[in-house]
């Protein structure tokens, strides 16, 4: 069912919580929905329209499913810039997205939430992963990916592969050994643009499967996934709607220590010297960041 189309510039600046969802999770029924946007950002149209919903106390949620409704884009393909250029425009603060992950450790079980603080990147450089690029060079910090620290636990670290092939077992093996626990093909760049955007961003992960690294088991299939996705989807749900108040309070102020690990992380990211940002790179980055001047001509 599709919702009215909203005007972005009109709500520009007013949806301040995102949620992006993951392999099965293609929609949040649970919260009302007020329509949609679809814009066309400086890196083209997102993964498909973002629903904007509203809380019980009428806070504006946006949802975009990463691979779009019907899941027609596969993780390398993922328009990860134009995603989370539109959340931004929209006034996205703080975004919680949504993975089918498979475990690399035994007490990951499957049905398990998983909220990773690390990420070990083995895409393979296919995948436009900086809004700084063609004209204006920029380095956003990122040794602290998920940008908040979650209540103490062990710190569990996501391997983000390429695909769309599943692992080897060789490969599984070697993650384990590298400290993954958990492993899918989605988080990056989407975790690096969100920070270069000042978005707190936090994946949560959802174990589907053991991979391959348990030789005496099938390797992992998308059926396996399903199914598990299936029957987790409801719990899903459920935490946007357990976490939800928290959000809408951590939101608010911008100054507050929530947001310190990104905090300017743009403003202060940027090598090129003013009079050598080329004027349509410094234009496309004004749709993030408006208020910072990168630009001699700005
Ligand atoms: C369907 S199995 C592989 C696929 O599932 C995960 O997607 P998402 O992170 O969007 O839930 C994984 O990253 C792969 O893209
Ligand atoms: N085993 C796995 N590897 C990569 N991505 C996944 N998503 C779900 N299970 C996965």
């Amino acid at each position: 069912m599709r919702f009215p189309l909203l005007d972005i510039e009109e709500l520009a600046g007013t949806v301040h919580i995102g949620i992006i969802g993951g392999s099965g999770l293609y929609a949040l029924d649970n919260l009302a929905v007020i329509g949609a946007v679809y814009p066309y950002t400086p890196w083209g149209h997102p993964s498909d329209h973002i629903t904007i919903c509203a809380t019980a106390s009428g806070t504006k949620v946006a949802f975009l499913p990463r691979h779009g409704k019907g899941h027609f884009w596969t993780p390398s393909e993922v328009p990860a810039r134009a995603n989370l250029a539109a959340l931004k425009r929209l006034g996205v603060r703080a975004i919680l997205a949504f993975s089918a992950v498979g475990s690399l450790r035994e007490e990951i079980r499957p049905g398990d939430f998983v909220l990773p603080e690390q990420i070990i990147d083995r895409t393979k450089g296919i995948r436009p992963a900086s809004f700084f690029d063609k004209g204006i060079v920029g380095h956003v910090p990122f040794g602290d990916p998920a940008g908040v620290h979650a209540a103490p636990a062990r710190r569990a670290t996501l391997i983000c592969m390429e695909g769309p092939a599943f692992s080897t077992r060789a490969e599984s093996h070697m993650y384990r050994s590298w400290g993954g626990d958990v492993i899918n093909m989605s988080v990056l760049p989407e975790a690096k643009l969100a920070r270069e955007a000042e978005i707190a961003y936090q994946m949560v992960c959802m174990a589907t499967d053991y991979d391959c690294w348990r030789e005496e088991h099938e390797a992992v299939t998308v059926e396996t996934v399903v199914a598990t996705m299936h029957a987790n989807k409801d719990n899903a749900k459920r935490l946007v709607e357990a976490v939800i108040p928290d959000l809408e309070v951590a939101v608010k102020d911008l100054e507050a220590p929530f947001f310190d690990k990104i905090r300017g992380a743009a403003k202060f990211a940027v090598m090129t010297a003013p009079e050598k940002v080329l004027p349509e790179a410094a234009e496309r980055v004004r749709y993030l960041h408006p208020q910072y001047t990168y630009a001699a001509t700005n």
